[in-house]
């Protein structure tokens, strides 16, 4: 489970969050939706511990606001699929996917595998080689292996053709009925987050503009209408 509250932050004298409070329970989906600057990826980066933040920020009820960066993600507390995915294009998908993995923890490669079976075909090749969706599927695979508590996915969606993202979508509802995994998933894109969310944030200028249950269809419609600037049939 991970709790925001009353969390603001800045980029040097520049404020970015205005008092954000919002939780996360334990095995639900939650996406955070809004329009480009809306605040989203400056969310993921206080849970990660990247940018100057005040308010407190707790992991499984435990306060992580103090924990450095990097023993936020060395303890496998977080795992963070960023946009842009982050591969290492020389090495390999097996490569990519245990690289700096505790020894201990190689076995479970196979049972990550078995949910990307395009991977498990390609394993020892070069991921340069690899399309765009499938490099998102290594960077998923990378999170997952790590068994975090809490799985971050920052626009999982960009720059992927529509059938793609289907994919890349189905094997998130797969991987959630697989392990009881909690995540905060980051989108534009409403019509793709509604499918597989339990409940959806919308974020608007550095703050909490609404919460709303994915089964509202009807907010989830007005919310899609472009006065908001987002194309919810994306
Ligand atoms: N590195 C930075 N330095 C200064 N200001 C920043 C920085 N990153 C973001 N901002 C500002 O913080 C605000 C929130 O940006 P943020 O990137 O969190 O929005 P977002 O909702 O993730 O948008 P996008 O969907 O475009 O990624 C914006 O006003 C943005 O200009």
């Amino acid at each position: 489970m991970i709790e925001l509250e009353d969390v603001k932050a800045w980029y040097g004298a520049s404020q970015a969050l205005f008092g954000v409070t919002f939780r996360v329970k334990p095995g639900e989906l939650v996406a955070l939706v809004g329009v480009n600057g809306a605040g989203k990826t400056t969310i993921v980066r206080v849970i990660s511990g990247l940018v100057r933040s005040s308010g407190q920020i707790r992991l499984d009820g435990r306060d992580i606001t103090a924990t450095p960066a990097h023993q936020r993600f060395r303890q496998g507390d977080i795992a963070v699929v960023l946009e842009g995915r982050g591969m290492l294009p020389e090495l390999t998908v097996i490569e990519n996917i245990v690289i700096g993995l505790d020894g201990r923890h190689k076995d479970r490669l196979d049972e990550v595998l078995e949910l990307f079976p395009v991977l498990r075909a390609r394993h020892s090749e070069r991921v340069s080689n690899l399309s765009g969706g499938e490099q998102q599927m290594v960077a998923l695979a990378r999170a997952i292996v790590r068994r975090p508590r809490l799985l971050i996915l920052d626009e999982p969606s960009l720059g992927l053709a529509p059938l793609v993202v289907n994919e890349v979508y189905a094997t998130l509802e797969k991987l959630r009925a697989q392990f009881d995994m909690t995540i905060l998933l980051i989108e534009q894109n409403i019509a793709m987050s509604r499918k597989v969310a339990d409940r959806l944030y919308l974020v608007r200028s550095g703050r909490i503009a609404r919460e709303l249950d994915a089964t509202d269809v009807n907010a989830l419609e007005s919310l899609s209408q472009s006065a908001l600037g987002i194309d919810g049939n994306r």
